[in-house]
């Protein structure tokens, strides 16, 4: 009906143009621009191995060591036998098919949803995969990006193209200022909040109004990042000015009068002003306070000056029972004061929070302040790393007693052994706080990179704001 009416998506205009054909039964082939792979392609790459088939375009395939990469002394050999032979696999077979690899030794290493957009691979208007969920990162520039399985990972590698059923169109609206110490973190887990994690599912997600509009690109990846965690099959925000501003110059973008053709195509993919959506949401901005998980699912999210919730309180039975299993693992009390959680540990990091303005929002916040608790910040890639130090924010993280490590995924996931040990509490600016997550028994509380900061400080959660007065 769209495409009758002329007035089409931003996503509708992107899947249209990688549309090679659809079926009778609603799938289309989809051709693939970019494919990036980490260390769980293994699966997949063993697939093509027992059909004897190769990968289609290495020069679209571009692998990133991430999950297993150690944090800290990477120039001796990785210690754990299983651990280093993910990495070493990897890097095994983005040789053997002559992909792309930025592998744990190349200056430009970082988490794959980091290094993408860092380079420039990751362009407006491109359809993106990755055998990995949060590849809805890379929607921020206005593309189609989403994870796969592995057999969709076999099945792009050996064709560079993937079958998939359209999915509906949501928007979702924030407009207004936000207030200082509120950022994109809490935009993004308020909305999980208010639309539930499978609020999304089945949906492609446009993120639109002047909140967005006056993100920066940084804060528009930590957006789309969560897009995943509410069920949504990828998140979009359309390209404009910001986008162009940050591209120009990336290594992989286009150069001189390319960017400038690219530029032009590029600012005629948002949404046409009559375009429909299935479903519209809309959130005040200058409602939005800085938010904090209490639960196991992002979507167990509430202003830090709220309470723990009471399920003697919740009417459904149902959603009763599960706050009382949240709480019961989290170890909290039904209308405990959030902002007197006491934490033991902090975390700053994931392709979530890791980019250098992430780094410099903790920074602002710990600058001539000591942390109370241990805790581990890990930039999102290696060149955000050298910036970081550049700039001198490795000597605040360190004086404020935290660890400054390499890149990687890291504690997010705890793959490369950085785990919260078992029963601790860490704050954390990842995006899953599902159980285990961090480590066995590990309780996570999800915020903002600002509000880690400021739980480091004080020991407890806590709101960031006050701690702002007076600074920038
Ligand atoms: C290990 C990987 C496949 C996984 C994902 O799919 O997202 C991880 O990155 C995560 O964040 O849970
Ligand atoms: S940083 Fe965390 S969420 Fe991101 S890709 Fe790595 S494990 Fe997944």
């Amino acid at each position: 009906m769209a495409a009758e009416t002329g007035q089409r998506s931003l996503f509708d205009k992107v899947w249209d143009q990688h549309a090679v054909l659809t079926r009778e039964d609603g799938q289309s082939l989809l051709w693939i621009d970019r494919h990036f792979f980490h260390e769980g392609s293994h699966h997949a790459f063993n697939q093509l191995k027992a059909r004897g088939a190769g990968v289609a375009r290495p020069d679209l395939t571009i692998g990133v060591a991430d999950h297993y990469v150690p944090t800290r002394g990477r120039d001796a050999p990785i210690a754990d036998a299983a651990v280093r032979g993910m990495v070493e696999g990897m890097e095994a077979n983005a040789a053997r098919h002559g992909t792309r690899l930025f592998g744990l030794h190349d200056p430009r290493q970082g988490i794959v949803h980091v290094v993408g957009p860092e380079q420039g691979l990751t362009l407006p208007g491109t359809t993106i995969v990755c055998g990995d969920s949060h590849t809805s990162t890379h929607g921020a520039f206005g593309a189609m990006a989403f994870g796969i399985g592995a057999s969709e990972v076999a099945h792009v590698l050996m064709t560079q193209t993937l079958w998939q059923r359209r999915p509906r169109r949501m928007r979702i609206t924030v407009d207004g200022a936000l207030t200082p110490g509120v950022g994109a973190k809490d935009v993004a887990l308020a909305i999980i909040a208010r639309i539930g994690a499978d609020g999304a599912q089945g949906h492609a997600v446009e993120y639109a109004g002047s909140t967005v509009r006056g993100f920066s690109m940084e804060a528009r990846l930590t957006l789309c990042n969560l897009a995943i965690e509410s069920g949504a099959r990828c998140g979009m925000v359309a390209p404009d000015e910001t986008t162009l501003r940050y591209l120009r110059g990336r290594p992989f973008a286009p150069k001189g009068a390319d960017f400038d053709a690219a530029a032009e195509a590029w600012m005629a993919l948002p949404s046409d002003p009559g375009a429909a959506f299935d479903r519209e949401v809309s959130l005040a901005g200058n409602e939005i306070a800085p938010v904090v998980t209490w639960g196991v699912t992002p979507e167990d999210a509430l202003p830090v000056t709220m309470a723990v919730p009471d399920p003697g309180k919740t009417p459904d039975p149902a959603r009763a029972g599960q706050i009382r299993d949240a709480l019961d693992y989290m170890g909290l009390r039904p209308g405990q004061p959030l902002a007197e959680v006491p934490i033991d540990r902090v975390f700053i990091g994931s392709c979530t929070n890791s980019r250098i303005e992430d780094l410099r929002a903790a920074a602002a916040v710990l600058a001539g302040r000591r942390a109370r608790v241990p805790g581990l910040v890990s930039p999102g890639s290696s060149l955000v790393k050298r910036q970081a130090e550049e700039e001198g924010l490795d000597r605040i993280f360190r004086e404020a007693g935290l660890e400054w490590v390499e890149s990687g995924c890291s504690m997010c996931v705890g793959m490369n052994g950085d785990q919260v040990p078992p029963g601790e509490r860490c704050a954390s600016t990842t995006n899953r706080n599902f159980r285990g997550r961090q480590g066995p028994r590990a309780r996570t509380h999800l915020m903002s990179p600002a509000m880690v900061a400021a739980a480091a400080v004080a020991g407890h959660l806590t709101d960031v704001r006050p701690m702002l007065e007076g600074r920038n």
